[in-house]
């Protein structure tokens, strides 16, 4: 029988630096996720034993029959490890002692990885947290030894949990595949998932809770080097208990310690560094991994692989070709069930100063100096530090109002019994932002976020500027904004990157129209988006920080728009009122054209 030795690159390819390896504070590798065969270069050798090796920037890996995994730092070009696997292999040794004997590192499969979700019952953990977790075990990239446990004050057993759970989880489809072979394995392995899932019902600021959940833990860990996530998905109000009971009482002793913080990250630049102090009582900045789930959306990780792996973008990247780039969120639900949490923030704080202002920075940071994330986020702290902070006159704000419709009434944002009814807080704004440095200098970056709207969206637009001395210029009529290019990436949903141009509608007379260059993703990948959660929890348990928040970003962040927060509440600025389901308040057009800009969602052809 021929044995396919084969070679690969990870699906990320094997030169970019942030191709997914694993690196743990002890040392140990455990790779995760394999590329799929069909990409792999064939070579046959004699053997009757079949090996894959993957290869990436930091390690070879060679996948056993057995499922066993090896790993080594040897250059994948040096075979000699590889033959000596081969014929230990072949001789009938086991694959432990032919690892060890060939050189490969012997304890990679001696670590584990215990994820606990703090605040398991809540509706982040069930909605995004667990389905994550499963994709990421569905598709073969958690490590081999892995726990995970559920933690909340609520009363539950195991089987409660896994009931909950299994409630919110699906499988991957892959166009590629036919049924039934598609989801034929998919009820065995969201068993196999739910078996490797527990529950531990404690207080969050009880460290003898925590301690318990150390004992349990350690059960599982079966005394294996153990490397530790905590997700925090509580409220923001008992981070630092729940922080402090984990890092004194459930951190792991020989393995890493990381904790995921969700936002809010404070509500301004008082109480965002008094957080971020607390959190550092306890932990190292590296243990931290703030998450802002907006960076691990395909379209906003896809960015920096448009402006820096293309020739045609980056050239026209600046104020010399660019008129102004817009930000849009919009919602087509109110606050429904949220309305405790939202009235405390308001649209500002929650989509704004977040998703909004990350994107901006990824869209408008220099090149940096590698891939790695500190050079990536010492990019974006550049941008963010370049911005000045915004003004009462740069900023329009609303609330959605009560609107019948269809013989259906859309209640108002006040109609919420959690929301005061003299709430001023917004639940829609738009502001123009600009960034001082050579680049940028007198670009309107104009912002939208709005809940109840009429659509749900999130989308990035960049207009060009007019076309000097267009020598069609008189088959545009007199608005020629409409006949400027527009490149659009639509983040959600129906991911998409399309650009408008001018184009010869097919014809004898000369009659231009605007058609779009679509990458349609729906169209062009069969593969089915992950969710920004599944992502972000990888690069969690692998290290890697390149898309978290870190704290001088977040200061940045915060000092853009503390001022105008402080001053919309002190000076209790009343919102302009839009029906819900409607496009928004009218303010938003005025203060786009106070910077001769008409907003790009609006227009006729979108
Ligand atoms: N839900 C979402 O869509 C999003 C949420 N987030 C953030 O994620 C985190 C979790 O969100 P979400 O799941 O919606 O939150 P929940 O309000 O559902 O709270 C999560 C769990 O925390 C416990 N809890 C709730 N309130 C309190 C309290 N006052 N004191 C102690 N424990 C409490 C409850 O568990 P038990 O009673 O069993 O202990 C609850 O199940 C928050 O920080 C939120 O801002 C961020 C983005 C989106
Ligand atoms: O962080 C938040 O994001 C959601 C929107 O996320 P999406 O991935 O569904 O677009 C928003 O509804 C919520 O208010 C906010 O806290």
């Amino acid at each position: 029988m021929a044995t396919v030795f084969s070679s690969s690159t990870t699906h990320y390819g094997s030169s970019v630096p942030y191709s997914r390896s694993s690196s743990s504070l002890n040392g140990h590798h455990q790779r995760i996720g394999f590329s799929s065969s069909s990409s792999f270069q064939e070579r046959v050798l004699p053997a009757k034993v079949s090996l894959q090796y993957v290869r990436n920037s930091h390690q070879n890996m060679v996948l056993m029959q057995d499922g066993a995994v090896a790993t080594t730092a040897t250059p994948v070009g040096n075979e000699t490890p590889f033959k000596k696997l081969k014929e230990g292999l072949l001789s009938g040794t086991s694959s432990e002692e032919c690892k060890n004997a060939a050189g490969f590192d012997a304890n990679e499969n001696e670590s584990t990885v215990s994820i606990t979700v703090v605040g398991a019952s809540g509706d982040l953990a069930k909605k995004k947290i667990f389905p994550a977790l499963f994709a990421l075990y569905y598709e073969g990239c958690l490590p081999e030894h892995f726990t995970i446990c559920g933690y909340a004050r609520s009363k539950m057993t195991d089987a409660e949990l896994r009931n909950m759970v299994s409630r919110t989880l699906t499988c991957r489809i892959d166009k590629r595949q036919v049924w039934p072979f598609l989801l034929l394995n998919c009820d065995e392995k969201m068993e196999q998932f739910l078996n490797r899932c527990f529950y531990h019902s404690g207080q969050y600021d009880s460290e003898k809770n925590f301690s318990d959940l150390d004992k349990k833990l350690k059960q599982h860990e079966g005394g294996r080097v153990c490397n530790r996530l905590f997700y925090l998905s509580i409220p923001p109000n008992i981070f630092i208990d729940a922080v402090k009971c984990a890092s004194m009482s459930a951190s792991s002793g020989n393995g890493w310690t990381r904790v995921i913080v969700e936002k809010p990250f404070g509500r301004d630049s008082e109480s965002s560094a008094a957080l971020t102090k607390s959190l550092k009582q306890y932990l190292a900045e590296d243990q931290i991994f703030r998450i802002d789930h907006y960076l691990g959306k395909e379209l906003v990780e896809n960015l920096s692989v448009l402006r820096f792996s293309n020739l045609i973008f980056e050239p026209l990247w600046s104020r010399q070709y660019i008129r102004n780039v817009q930000l849009i969120f919009s919602e087509d639900f109110g606050t429904e069930g949220r309305g405790g949490y939202f009235d405390n923030y308001g649209i500002i704080r929650d989509i704004m100063q977040n998703h909004l202002l990350q994107i901006l920075a990824l869209f408008a940071m220099e090149t940096p100096v590698s891939l790695d994330a500190e050079d990536i986020r010492n990019e974006k702290v550049k941008v963010l530090r370049s911005m000045r902070p915004l003004q009462l006159e740069d900023v329009v704000v609303g609330q959605y109002k009560s609107h019948t419709k269809g013989g259906v009434t859309y209640p108002a944002y006040t109609d919420d019994k959690t929301v005061p009814k003299d709430s001023l807080t917004p639940t829609f704004a738009a502001a123009a932002l600009f960034i001082n440095n050579a680049r940028w200098d007198g670009v309107p970056f104009l912002m939208k976020a709005g809940k109840a709207l009429h659509t749900k969206s999130a989308e990035i637009r960049v207009q060009f500027r007019h076309v000097p001395g267009n020598l069609y210029n008189r088959n545009f009529g007199t608005d020629l904004d409409r006949a400027t290019n527009e490149l659009v990436i639509r983040v959600q949903p129906d991911e998409a990157i399309y650009l408008k141009i001018n184009n010869k509608v097919p014809g004898l007379g000369m009659r231009l129209d605007r058609s779009n260059l679509n990458l349609h993703y729906a169209a062009r990948y069969s593969k089915e988006i992950p969710d920004a959660y599944e992502r972000l929890l990888l690069d969690a348990i692998e290290g890697e920080r390149r898309l978290f928040i870190r704290s001088d970003e977040l200061d940045a962040a915060w000092s853009l728009f503390t001022p105008l927060l402080k001053e919309l509440e002190e000076k209790k600025i009343i919102p302009e009122y839009y029906p819900y389901g409607s496009r928004g308040p009218v303010g938003a057009h005025y203060l786009a054209a106070r910077y001769k800009v008409r907003w790009g969602d609006i227009s006729l052809e979108q």
